[in-house]
């Protein structure tokens, strides 16, 4: 039985990851923008709900720690992490805020946020969105198949055609692999 389900996600998963191609123009204007932030001695920071949490903190993480080659550590941090924090600010103040008040307090112009949503709709990420362009951040939007949603709040926006949560997380994991690659190089020289 489970075969059939299988099969199913494999030819969905192919149906997109042929698509991504499309999108490799803008994935290197990312790394462009990227790479202006660390040069001047600024910082990625990444937020996004449920799956894409754990996706902003695998990206933070391959920058700060290591991704696949040795080279120096990488200023990104996810702003999904501190639970006293996330707490503090979605008890005291509204959910709506826990990633743009956190924002407010770390950001510096010519920073870069990614903000990741794959239906381009969570309130929170879009608030941070709109307040990376209060404070000079520059935006970076990964989302799926309702580009229009937040494309708009974006100075850079990655959007995966299909409407499948799944899919789309399945593939903003490739897109931040294929940025950390390209900043593994970058940050060796090449
Ligand atoms: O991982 C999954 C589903 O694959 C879920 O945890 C999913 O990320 C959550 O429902 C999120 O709240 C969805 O938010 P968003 O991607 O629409 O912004
Ligand atoms: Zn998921």
């Amino acid at each position: 039985m489970s075969q059939a389900i299988f099969e199913a996600y494999w030819d969905e998963h192919r149906r997109v990851l042929e698509h991504l191609p499309a999108l490799f123009p803008e994935l290197g204007r990312v790394v462009q923008a990227c790479v202006r932030a660390l040069e001047q001695g600024g910082k990625l920071m990444v937020c996004g709900n449920g799956g894409s949490a754990a996706d902003a903190q695998h990206f933070a993480a391959e920058l700060s720690g290591r991704y696949r080659r040795e080279r120096r550590p990488l200023a990104a941090l996810a702003l999904t992490t501190d639970s006293s924090a996330l707490t503090c600010i979605g008890n005291d103040y509204a959910f709506e805020q826990v990633f743009a008040r956190q924002l407010e307090a770390l950001a510096r112009p010519g920073d870069v946020l990614f903000g990741i949503s794959t239906s381009g709709r969570s309130k929170n990420v879009r608030a941070a969105l709109e307040a990376a362009a209060r404070l000079g951040v520059v935006r970076v939007g990964l989302t799926g198949g309702h580009a229009a949603a937040m494309r708009p709040l974006t100075d850079f926006c990655l959007a995966v055609p299909s409407a499948s949560t799944a899919r789309v997380q399945e593939m903003h994991v490739l897109l931040i692999h294929m940025i950390c690659e390209a900043l593994d190089g970058w940050a060796l020289g090449e």
